[in-house]
């Protein structure tokens, strides 16, 4: 993938199958520009007749549920926030992270990687509230993050995409800096609830 656009062309997704369509042409290709992806996903306009069927929300913390895993280039999953939940401070496994509200709002903070020991309070760099239709990008050069649905009263569904698709990343304790490898795991898979071995879910604890 490139940070730099190679070309820019300018779709716009009118579908969410046609946001996949889309993206596996994009991802088809050698190189990826991000501002493309990026643009590309912003350009849906959420329709929650269309996502619906992957919104499989849990009563404690935020799920991830997997939407299309892109010819092995990418994962696309959507990601639903009860009110008051939040991920835990983590990086992101030197991929590329896209990341869309379809629905509510999400605060985003981001942190700078903690010294190598890891002792004492981590820094916060910045935060901003994520809304609807908007699209955020990440990796681990930029930083790490934590996302929350900071409502009291609106759940959030968001829509991620990952490339290269990884299955573990690393959370950090905010007060210590210490770091601590987690799984991640699919709440569904294609719409359809994943039977889970593993038990309790560790990316958002
Ligand atoms: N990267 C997190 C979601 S987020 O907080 O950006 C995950 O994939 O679970
Ligand atoms: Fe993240």
């Amino acid at each position: 993938m490139m940070e730099q656009p190679v070309q820019t062309e300018t779709w716009k997704a009118r579908s969410l199958e046609e946001l996949v369509r889309i993206l596996h042409q994009i991802f088809a290709e050698d190189k990826v520009s991000v501002d493309e992806v990026q643009a590309l996903m912003e350009s849906y306009e959420s329709n929650p007749e269309e996502w619906l069927q992957y919104a499989k929300f849990d009563q404690y913390r935020y799920t991830r549920n997997l939407v299309d895993s892109g010819n092995g280039k990418f994962n696309l999953m959507i990601l639903c926030w009860g009110e008051g939940h939040g991920s835990s401070i983590h990086d992101h496994t030197d991929s590329h992270c896209f990341m869309k509200i379809l629905q509510g709002n999400l605060k985003e903070t981001l942190f700078e990687w903690p010294g190598k020991k890891g002792n004492g309070e981590m820094t916060k760099k910045s935060e901003r509230v994520l809304r609807e239709n908007q699209c955020a990008y990440i990796n681990d050069s930029i930083g790490l993050h934590r996302v929350e649905n900071i409502s009291h009263t609106e759940p959030a569904v968001s829509l991620h995409l990952y490339s290269p698709p990884f299955n573990t990343c690393n959370t950090f304790d905010q007060r210590t800096g210490h770091k601590h490898k987690v799984t991640m795991t699919f709440y569904s898979q294609f719409g359809e609830r994943t039977v889970c071995a593993t038990g309790v879910p560790q990316e958002n604890n």
